[in-house]
Parts: C-alpha cells; structure tokens; sequence
C-alpha cells in the first residue's frame, strides 16, 4: 500500500503491502433488503410512507433513506475531501486538531465527553481512525492546511442538511408513535447542539476472513448505537457494513444516492421499545480501504427520558454508564444496565 504513513502506527501491522486488489467475489444475494424510506413523501405526510417508517423502525432498526435533499455534488464533495484527508501524513493528522474542537482518534469507537478514546480490552482494536466533529463547534475549527479549511466549510453544509433530516425523520416516528412520554418538542430530543459527525477511515486487510472472528478484531465491533438516529454516507458496493436480523449477519449494501439511517439506543428507549435500535458491526474489507461519514444525534442532556421498561435515564447518565462499563468489563453494556 502506498500511502502506509497515513496510518496511524498502531494500525499499520495489519495493513496490506499489496497493491492489486483481489476480484471482487461479493455475493450480492445475501444483502440485506433493507426497506426505502422516501423523505419527500414523508413530508407530504403521505400515509403508506409513514406505515413504512413505522415499520422499517419496527422491524429492522435501519432503512436507507432515499430523496434526503442533500446535494449530490455536497456528498461526491465531502468524500472526495474525505479521501484527500485521509491520505495526509499520521502525524500532519494529528497536528491538525491539536487545538480542538475536532478530534483525531483510531482503534476504539468509544470516546470521553472531553474526546479521549476509551479502551477496554487492549488486544481488541477496531481497524479504523476517525475524525469526531462537534458540529455546533465548527466554527472554532480553525485549521492550517487549505484542504482542512475546505473540510470544515463542507462539513458546516452537510451539517445543516442532517439536522433538517433527523427532525423530518423523528417527527415523522413521533406521529406514528403517539408515545405518552414524549413530552417536550422535538429539538429536545434530536438537539442540534448534540449533533456530530464521524468520518471514518479503514484499512484494506488481505487477511479478513481469518482474523475477524478468531481475534475478535473488527473494523468496528458489534455495537448498538447509544443516539436517537445515526445517519451514515458510504460508497455504493461496499458491503462491509453487516446488521444483525433475525439471528443473522447481513451486509448492508449501500444503493447510490441515498442515506442509511440507523435507529439507536435512545430512540429505543424514547418509543417505549416499539423501535429497535439495530445491531451492526464493520467487517475488514480484503479488497480495499473503506470510508464513511456517520452523522449521530442525541437528546438534550437534562432531557429525562421516561417509559415503561427502563428506569429515568437522562443521555448524559447513559454515557456516563457506557463510559464506566467499557473501562470496568471492556464493553458496552448499554440499555440492560436500565431496565426495570
Ligand atoms: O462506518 C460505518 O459504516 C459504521 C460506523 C458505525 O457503526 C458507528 O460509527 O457507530
Ligand atoms: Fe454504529
């Protein structure tokens, strides 16, 4: 691999020094058939397109998300600089965010309230790095490199179009809900000044197959998202993003021009448990590198989230929690530690 620099040291001694990528050998029968959710007939408030919500959010935790308003010349934009970034020198990286607010950080999904990566077991890292952009604080990104400066002015457009997404999208659940407990508006529980973007880069590794489940090492372990909704932006036939349905492992393929969106631990919560949070995990890809963009949001901190099956929680108690189980038993624990 050219650019083995750009990783971060940690990383490098599972990457591939082979530049021919394999055939690829994608049996696309296996896809989940994930359902497609059409934004624009949600906001018309048609009706067969809100029972499909209702039951994308029911039955499998996540759903593409289809005429999302975002640019397509916003998307192609924000991976071409994804990619350029990506390819800059570990330590040019690191320097970059040296003054906050965008963190830098690999090997863990799991960050502090102040963004210092939180490791459980030591022998089991996640096979990517990561850029965490408090969206709300971009403005006090003040990057040196020109192509950061573009990274940012990006990011401040893409962050717009999320925050007008995920209020579509929780409205929309809200109606279908009529959940008693939710109780205040709807930016108290998708809170713009939560919002925050992950843009991930993992490596090609020509040896997948034999170290995903024997080492227990991933390009992003099985996890259950802790926000309301995460939305992720990814490249069209990369299928190394796998849902749990059903007992089974399904690649999720991305489809050109639309969104994924994935329902989290809060939204579980909040619809009294009428909606999943989904399951998913990152295979390491044997063909090629792989990046993503994940947008997350979450409840206001003060907001109580109260329902039937678990305890009052605020979002800040649960962080606090998974913070605590991760370094204590070296994973995620997650809603059970809330449960009555
Ligand atoms: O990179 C991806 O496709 C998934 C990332 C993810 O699951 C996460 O950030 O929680
Ligand atoms: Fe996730």
């Amino acid at each position: 691999m050219a650019n083995l620099d750009s990783y971060p040291p940690a990383l490098r001694h599972r990457i591939s020094h082979r530049e021919e990528p394999k055939l690829n050998t994608i049996t696309t029968s296996s896809h989940a058939k994930l359902p497609v959710i059409d934004l624009e007939c949600l906001l018309n408030g048609e009706y067969e397109m809100m029972e499909k919500l209702d039951e994308a959010c029911k039955d499998w935790g996540i759903f593409r998300l289809a005429n999302h308003g975002v640019p397509l010349t916003l998307l192609s934009q924000l991976h071409d600089l994804v990619k350029q970034l990506f390819c800059l020198p570990f330590e040019s990286k690191q320097a970059s965010c040296d003054g906050g607010p965008v963190v830098y950080f690999w090997g863990t999904p799991a960050l502090t309230a102040s963004g210092t990566g939180v490791t459980g077991d030591p022998n089991k890292i996640n096979f990517f790095e990561c850029f965490n952009v408090p969206v709300v604080q971009l403005h006090e990104f003040r990057p040196q490199l020109p192509l950061l400066e573009s990274f940012r002015v990006v990011l401040v457009e893409y962050g717009k179009h999320l925050s007008r997404i995920v209020t579509c999208l929780f409205e929309a659940m809200v109606k279908k809900l009529s959940v008693k407990d939710i109780k205040k508006p709807t930016s108290a529980y998708v809170a713009d000044k939560t919002g925050f973007i992950r843009v991930y880069r993992y490596p090609r590794n020509p040896n997948s197959n034999n170290v995903n489940n024997s080492d227990g090492n991933w390009g992003m372990e099985p996890h259950t998202d802790s926000s309301v909704m995460s939305i992720l932006s990814f490249h069209a036939q990369d299928s190394s993003l796998e849902l749990l349905k059903d007992h089974q492992w399904l690649p999720v393929q991305s489809i050109p021009d639309t969104l994924t969106v994935n329902i989290g631990d809060m939204m579980q919560a909040i619809s009294d448990e009428r909606y999943k949070s989904a399951m998913h995990r990152v295979k390491m890809n044997e063909e090629k590198e792989r990046m993503s963009v994940c947008y997350f949001v979450f409840p206001d901190d003060e907001v109580v989230i109260e329902n039937s099956k678990y305890k009052p929680f605020t979002h800040s108690d649960f962080r606090a929690q998974v913070e605590d189980d991760i370094k204590t038993i070296g994973h995620k624990v997650g809603l059970p530690r809330f449960r009555i």
